[in-house]
């Protein structure tokens, strides 16, 4: 038998000498390979929906760093148009979708068993990588989690506060119940079929959970994940999840035990010191660098990553940046980071 991989040995709860590492958004705009594929595709949907270029992309982080993990290159807001909703990027702007607002839209949406002809590519990416990537490299599948998604479909892009998502929440419930129930099997559908086709790992982004509060976090955050967490683990009990409610700050305590996740990842809101007393106590956590030390490197980068090692040290822990490495970073500064981990 091969050995187990490092990031699937933290994953399991192990505590590593050195922790698996990783980059959200690790096949993006900073790296010139990256920027010469997608224009190669045309734009950044084409480059979704080719699985031989949306390959190349993910193996081109792995590549010049050696990464524990590959992510899927694909994107939350694939799944929305698989469901009927149109989409498209305005450069420099980011994501426009048509909006659900209404009953009747929500009515013009497709079941969540109809997406696949649809994300047939992201499955090929998979299948791919599977077998393309390093042995010891763990494939990460990835989809939105239902909140968040709703967030984009509601207001048709993205917003600072998620308040046309909250207006629908208060004002027609039924609609938006409907909207997340969708939204949840779809999720479900979707990742299974990443995990059929090769991913190892799955994770879950809910990037605007930090703007549920009280009951909101727990019917709208926690409950979809749970739900997802026990149909998925009932299809594919090997492959662990990784959960990402973003800015959930004391909510983070206990998340990964209400859903059944094997790993909650940490925004770089929270102190490691807190997090590695509240949070790691209940298994394997990731995280949590400020994405700016990846923009300003220096020392600060060297210190701020010895210290987020140390603070997790004592339990089992991948590391990563808190959100996206951003189009800005110096691709010099990730070695100096892998450097300050990996000696
Ligand atoms: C909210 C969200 C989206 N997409 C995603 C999230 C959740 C994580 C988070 O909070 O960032 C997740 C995502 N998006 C992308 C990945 C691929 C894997 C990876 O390397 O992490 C993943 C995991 C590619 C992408 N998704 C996007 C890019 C940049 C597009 C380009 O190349 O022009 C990439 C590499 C575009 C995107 N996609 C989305 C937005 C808001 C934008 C525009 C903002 C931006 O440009 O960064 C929706």
């Amino acid at each position: 038998m091969a050995e187990p991989k490092k990031l699937m040995r933290a994953l399991a709860g192990e505590t590593l000498e050195t922790p698996p590492v990783w980059m959200m958004r690790q096949a993006g705009r900073y790296l010139p390979e990256y920027r010469a594929t997608r224009a190669q595709a045309g734009d950044f949907l084409s480059l979704c929906y080719n699985p031989e270029l949306a390959a190349e992309v993910t193996l081109q982080p792995i590549r010049r760093y050696n990464f524990d993990a590959a992510i899927l290159f694909a994107d939350i807001l694939l799944l929305p148009q698989a469901l009927g909703a149109d989409l498209w990027f305005v450069t420099g702007e980011g994501p426009r979708l048509s909006t659900v607002t209404s009953a009747s839209d929500f009515a013009k949406l497709k079941g969540a068993d109809d997406i696949h002809d649809r994300l047939g590519p992201i499955y090929e990416t998979v299948g791919i990588l599977s077998k393309e990537l390093p042995s010891e490299t763990t494939l990460i599948g990835f989809a939105g989690a239902p909140w968040t998604v709703a967030t984009y479909m509601i207001a048709g892009k993205g917003t600072p506060d998620q308040a046309p998502a909250h207006k629908l929440k208060a004002e027609d419930t039924k609609t938006f119940d409907a909207l997340m129930d969708l939204l949840t099997a779809g999720t479900i559908e979707y990742l299974s079929k990443q995990a059929d086709a090769g991913a190892e790992v799955l994770k879950l982004f809910d990037s605007w959970a930090g703007s549920l509060s009280g009951d909101d976090f727990d019917k709208y955050a926690l409950t979809p994940a749970k739900r997802i967490i026990a149909e998925l683990k009932s299809r594919h009990p090997d492959v662990p999840i990784i959960a990402f409610p973003r800015e959930a700050g004391e909510k983070y305590i206990g998340f990964a035990k209400e859903t059944g996740a094997d790993c909650v990842a940490l925004d770089n809101s929270v102190q490691a010191d807190w997090a590695a007393g509240y949070v790691q106590r209940d298994g394997c956590v990731q995280g949590n660098l400020a994405p700016t030390h990846m923009v300003e490197g220096g020392q600060p980068l060297i210190d701020e990553t010895k210290r987020i090692v140390k603070a997790f040290s004592g339990g089992p822990h991948i590391f990563n940046l808190g959100h996206g490495i951003t189009p800005e970073a110096d691709p010099e500064n990730v070695h100096v980071m892998l450097e300050a981990i990996r000696g």
